[in-house]
């Protein structure tokens, strides 16, 4: 059954001198425990359909609803991950994590226990008094990521929380964060321009059109790469042949170069 939908949702935004169709007549339901990926060029309205889930936006038209009852009358929690990490510099690691709680006045022992439980899981326990500034990109998102499940939100929002970092580093985020939702199975949506991570993370990639942003295709991951962690499934044919399907719709209208040389053998000198 779905869990959220998004029924016939169009965006506006309005500034003083612009107007911007971000949106138009999005429609699309994610199972509970799915994990969906939006895929598509820059400003097709990726972060505008995360920023309308989160109710940071205010949608224009249209509704979206919570297990079948309307999002502003559900008490939906949302964690948000996003490709800063925002840690406060002043705060040491378990502080940064326990920000949310605090804000929700849970200042108990158990949630300490947590937030330390949860470090350890993604490896910084042991320097959790340390401050930010000593970490690297990769520890400072496995932070955040921490920060994130902390609150054990429902719906997990993952605007390009990956993009800032070094290859070697992402894919090892992937596989983390694959590990993570293994055991706390979250409903997930991430935004991405990175074909592969799409296909290696999700269980379905919605790609987006631009001018207006809508939804131009579904794609299904086979159930085989489902099931596997995420760096394991860039070695599958099934991966190849689905990465060539969407480049192919990704690229579609582009003209082909006619001087193009098809290289069809190697040789090493
Ligand atoms: N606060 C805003 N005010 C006005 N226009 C905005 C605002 N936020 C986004 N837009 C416009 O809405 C459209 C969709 O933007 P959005 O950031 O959702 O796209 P995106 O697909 O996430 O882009 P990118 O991949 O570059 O991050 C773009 O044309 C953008 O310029």
């Amino acid at each position: 059954m779905s869990f959220l939908t998004l029924d016939h949702v169009s965006h506006h935004y309005f500034s003083k001198k612009n107007y911007t169709k971000a949106l138009d007549d999005v429609t699309f339901s994610i199972d509970e425990g799915e994990f969906v990926a939006l895929l598509g060029p820059s400003g097709c309205g990726k972060s505008t359909i995360l920023s309308i889930i989160a109710r940071i936006v205010e949608h224009t038209t249209g509704n979206i609803y919570v297990n079948n009852q309307p999002l502003h009358q559900s008490d939906l929690d949302i964690g948000y991950m996003l490709q800063q990490d925002y840690l406060f510099p002043w705060k040491t690691i378990i502080n940064n994590v326990l920000i949310g709680p605090k804000i929700r006045h849970d200042d108990s022992q158990e949630t300490k226990e947590k937030a330390v439980n949860l470090l350890e899981q993604v490896g910084l326990s042991k320097i959790k008094d340390n401050y930010p500034d000593s970490l690297s990109g990769g520890m400072r998102q496995r932070v955040a990521l921490v920060r994130t499940l902390i609150t054990n939100p429902k719906v997990l929002l993952l605007d390009e929380p990956f993009s800032a970092l070094d290859y070697q580093t992402k894919l090892k985020l992937e596989d983390l964060v694959w590990d993570l939702l293994q055991i706390y199975k979250k409903t997930s949506v991430l935004v991405t321009h990175d074909i592969g991570e799409a296909i290696a993370m999700s269980d379905r990639i919605m790609l987006m059109d631009a001018n207006p942003g809508s939804i131009a295709k579904t794609f299904e991951v086979p159930v085989e790469l489902r099931n596997e962690k995420p760096f394991l499934v860039r070695r599958h044919p099934k991966y190849q042949f689905l990465f060539d399907k969407i480049w192919g719709e990704l690229n579609k209208n582009e003209a082909v170069p006619e001087q193009s040389k098809v290289v069809t053998s190697y040789n090493e000198t």
